[in-house]
């Protein structure tokens, strides 16, 4: 199998680039290319390119970032059947790794690499303006807000670089709080049409965490087709902060203005242009009156990474 380790140098803390130079021989000898990534989007560029190059072939991607640089990657590979995925979890969030595991940055890493299983996971697939995948979740409203004015910031850089990226979000989420305006959902889910007043937001998840650890689909599974979806609606300000806090802890789920269903396809149209994210990446307005639709991909995602990230 050819493996390829792949690094997003601007990703958290950022590159270290002495340990990077101490590991590159030792990733060589034991077969493994690497390269580094300059500039948004050429992971999903390169790795379109890669599988193309090898249409036949098992293609490891080992990639080192956060949720955004893996966001990237499973788009570069979709549709392409031989390609497996190793996180090294290096950004402020790392929900992929810390549900699906990740990979140590050290000597040890080919070796660890070479006894890890992959697993076939779901994959979400979902269209706006053209169809795309999304690997953890996706969604609209408040949250896509959030990480939209954080990931912009030039303070994310700078507490990224002190090991406190995560506090971003909390000015942002204070700054939202007080301007958001909810919107009207119509929701077409498990075969049902259901119309949600006041939505703060809609989220698509495929895996239990979004947000750098909320829990936000605490029973979420990645093997069983189905997509976790989450409404919050009908909330004040003040309970919606409560309401908020208490995804850390996946307990946001009895409150009665938290609304869960399971369903392979999801199709949502809002009264107003709202943001959407995928991965907690900005995907732009989705134009009032106009579908969102999102599904289990037809084609699974294979990952390699038992070791989940214990934080
Ligand atoms: N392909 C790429 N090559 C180089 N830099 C990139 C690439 N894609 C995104 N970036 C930059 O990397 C940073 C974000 O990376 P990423 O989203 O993976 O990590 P994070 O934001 O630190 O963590 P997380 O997404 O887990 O919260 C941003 O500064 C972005 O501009």
């Amino acid at each position: 199998m050819k493996k390829i380790a792949i690094f997003n140098p601007n990703a958290g803390k950022g590159l270290n680039q002495k340990t990077l130079a101490l590991l590159i021989p030792v990733f060589k000898q034991a077969g493994i290319e690497v390269w580094i990534s300059r500039a948004k989007h050429d992971i999903e560029n390169r790795i379109r390119e890669w599988c193309d190059e090898y249409p036949f072939e098992k293609v490891c991607f080992i990639v080192s970032g956060g949720d955004g640089t893996m966001h990237e990657a499973v788009n570069g590979a979709a549709g392409h059947k031989h390609a497996v995925f190793a996180s090294i979890p290096a950004g402020s969030g790392n929900d992929f790794a810390r549900h699906f595991g990740g990979l140590k940055l050290d000597v040890n890493l080919p070796e660890r690499l070479s006894r890890l299983q992959s697993e076939d996971q779901d994959l979400i697939t979902y269209s706006i303006k053209k169809e795309r995948v999304a690997v953890s979740n996706m969604g609209a409203g408040f949250d896509a807000e959030v990480a939209y004015s954080a990931n912009r910031s030039r303070i994310k850089k700078v507490l990224n670089k002190l090991s406190a990226g995560k506090l971003v979000y909390v000015v942002f989420l204070i700054q939202q709080l007080l301007v958001f305006k909810p919107y009207t959902l119509t929701l077409t889910s498990d075969g049902r049409e259901k119309q949600f007043e006041r939505v703060w937001f809609t989220t698509i998840s495929n895996q239990p965490y979004y947000g750098g650890g909320m829990k936000i689909a605490p029973h979420a599974d990645t093997k069983d087709g189905l997509l976790d979806v989450t409404v919050v609606h009908g909330l004040s300000r003040i309970k919606f902060l409560l309401v908020f806090l208490s995804v850390f802890k996946g307990s946001h789920i009895s409150f009665k203005e938290v609304f869960q269903v399971r369903s392979d396809l999801v199709h949502c149209i809002a009264d107003r242009d709202v943001r959407v994210h995928a991965d907690g990446e900005d995907n732009g307005l989705l134009p009032a009156g106009k579908a969102l639709l999102a599904q289990i991909a037809a084609d699974k995602i294979r990952v390699a990474g038992q070791l989940a990230l214990d934080e």
